[in-house]
């Protein structure tokens, strides 16, 4: 730890899981050391469930992006007024550095930052940089990201990289230390279905069926959990009804530890959060990207865990029941494999994400800052004080050179 306690930070996050859930967890570690958060954020982000009580929301005007806010009118005119609340925050929370996770409320919380000399840095959950992250590359003093290669990182921003992973919620974490829940020749066969925060209708479509198409030794023992969309929740039920599977289905599951700790094999989508969860517990997987993601991410994000053996990609085009059913197979084809495929995962999760990351952001400098602020909005300093040791060099989380 760097730094006394009792400083004050601030984290601007869109207001999805994929988003939140690593500032909720970023937020925790900081109270934990002593230190005030507060979030800037959307209208969903300040409901969410598994928001912590002591963090308290600051919601930004509704803005959207087009391909580029800045260039949109709504959207610079909703970048502009944010930026305005944001500095009015500033001013009377007194952060020592300001934290963007994605997401259009990030863009202006962190343009007030730069532009009043706050330090300021970005988050990026995915394995291609995010759009605002893009955007504020230049400006912030710091990137930390959550894989060691980062698509459309431009070199010249690549001394600010610090690889520290997704950090995720510490009940999903404390499951690291336990053991891959045992699978019998002959007893339950558990299958976890989610399709991120929202949910996803082809899961719903497939899922299903696929499992249906299980040879009857498999398929006997099968018990699922599904997370679906609230429209698709009744046509599901039938379904499973009709093939005589037992499953247990919900429009947001709040308890995903406690499923993830029971689950012998996960099917759905590509979310950071998600793989970051598989990979903190060490959960087998066979994920299906959603093909719409910016720049691809969401399969940009399975790539790791797929080469080392923790889950198996499917392409939404190829996602069809039989194709499932075969992919399931190929994991699940006796118990060692599948332990085989858990540890795997395992081995790919980043558990200190969320110290390394407060590490980072604690390395960035104290009260002075708050002197530069009161000067007034648009102050720009060159460089920020405080910045941290050996940003000359991309490192991870252990202090070591990135490639
Ligand atoms: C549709 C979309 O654009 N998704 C993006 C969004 O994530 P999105 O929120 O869709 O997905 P993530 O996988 O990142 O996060 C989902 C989170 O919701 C939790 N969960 C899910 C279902 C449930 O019933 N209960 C529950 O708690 C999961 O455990 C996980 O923690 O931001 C991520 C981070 O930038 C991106 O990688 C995703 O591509």
């Amino acid at each position: 730890m760097t730094g006394g306690a009792n400083r004050h930070y601030v984290l601007a996050a869109g207001g999805t899981g994929g988003h939140l859930i690593p500032a909720f967890a970023l937020a925790t570690e900081l109270e934990r050391r002593g230190h005030h958060v507060a979030l800037i954020t959307d209208r969903r982000g300040a409901d969410i469930p598994g928001k912590p009580s002591f963090l308290p929301a600051h919601v930004l005007p509704a803005g959207r992006f087009g391909k580029n806010p800045l260039r949109w009118p709504g959207g610079l005119r909703a970048v502009l007024e944010g930026r305005k609340m944001a500095l009015r925050l500033f001013e009377s929370f007194e952060p020592s550095a300001v934290v963007g996770f994605g997401g259009y409320p990030a863009l202006p919380a962190l343009l007030a930052a730069t532009s009043a000399g706050i330090p300021s840095v970005v988050h990026e959950q995915n394995a291609v940089l995010g759009r605002v992250n893009r955007l504020l590359a230049g400006r912030v003093q710091a990137i930390a990201t959550a894989y060691p290669e980062i698509a459309r990182l431009k070199g010249r921003h690549a001394d600010k990289v610090h690889l520290v992973g997704n950090p995720v919620r510490a009940e999903v974490l404390t499951l690291r230390d336990e053991d891959f829940p045992p699978l019998a020749e002959d007893g339950l066969f558990k299958v976890l279905v989610t399709g991120g925060s929202q949910g996803a209708r082809v899961l719903s479509e497939i899922v299903p069926d696929g499992l249906a198409m299980l040879p009857p030794a498999l398929r006997q023992r099968l018990q699922v959990t599904q997370q679906c969309r609230p429209e698709d929740i009744e046509a599901v039920r039938d379904r499973y009804r009709s093939h005589d599977i037992p499953a247990e289905l919900g429009t947001y599951f709040e308890d995903m530890a406690a499923r993830l700790a029971d689950a012998h094999l996960f099917i759905g989508r590509a979310g950071a959060s998600t793989i970051a969860e598989l990979t903190a517990v060490g959960r087998p997987a066979i994920l299906i990207p959603l093909p719409i993601a910016t720049d691809d991410h969401q399969a940009a994000n399975t790539r790791e865990v797929t080469k080392a053996g923790g889950a198996r990609m499917i392409r939404q085009e190829k996602f069809a029941p039989k194709e499932l059913a075969k992919q399931i197979q190929v994991l699940a084809q006796n118990p060692q494999a599948l332990a085989n495929a858990a540890h795997a995962a395992w081995n790919c999760g980043r558990p200190d994400a969320a110290k390394d990351l407060a590490d980072l952001v604690e390395s960035f400098g104290g009260a002075e800052m708050m002197d530069v602020i009161r000067v007034g909005a648009g102050t720009a300093r060159g460089t920020a004080q405080g910045a941290p040791a050996g940003q000359g060099a991309a490192r991870d989380s252990q202090g070591k050179t990135a490639a």
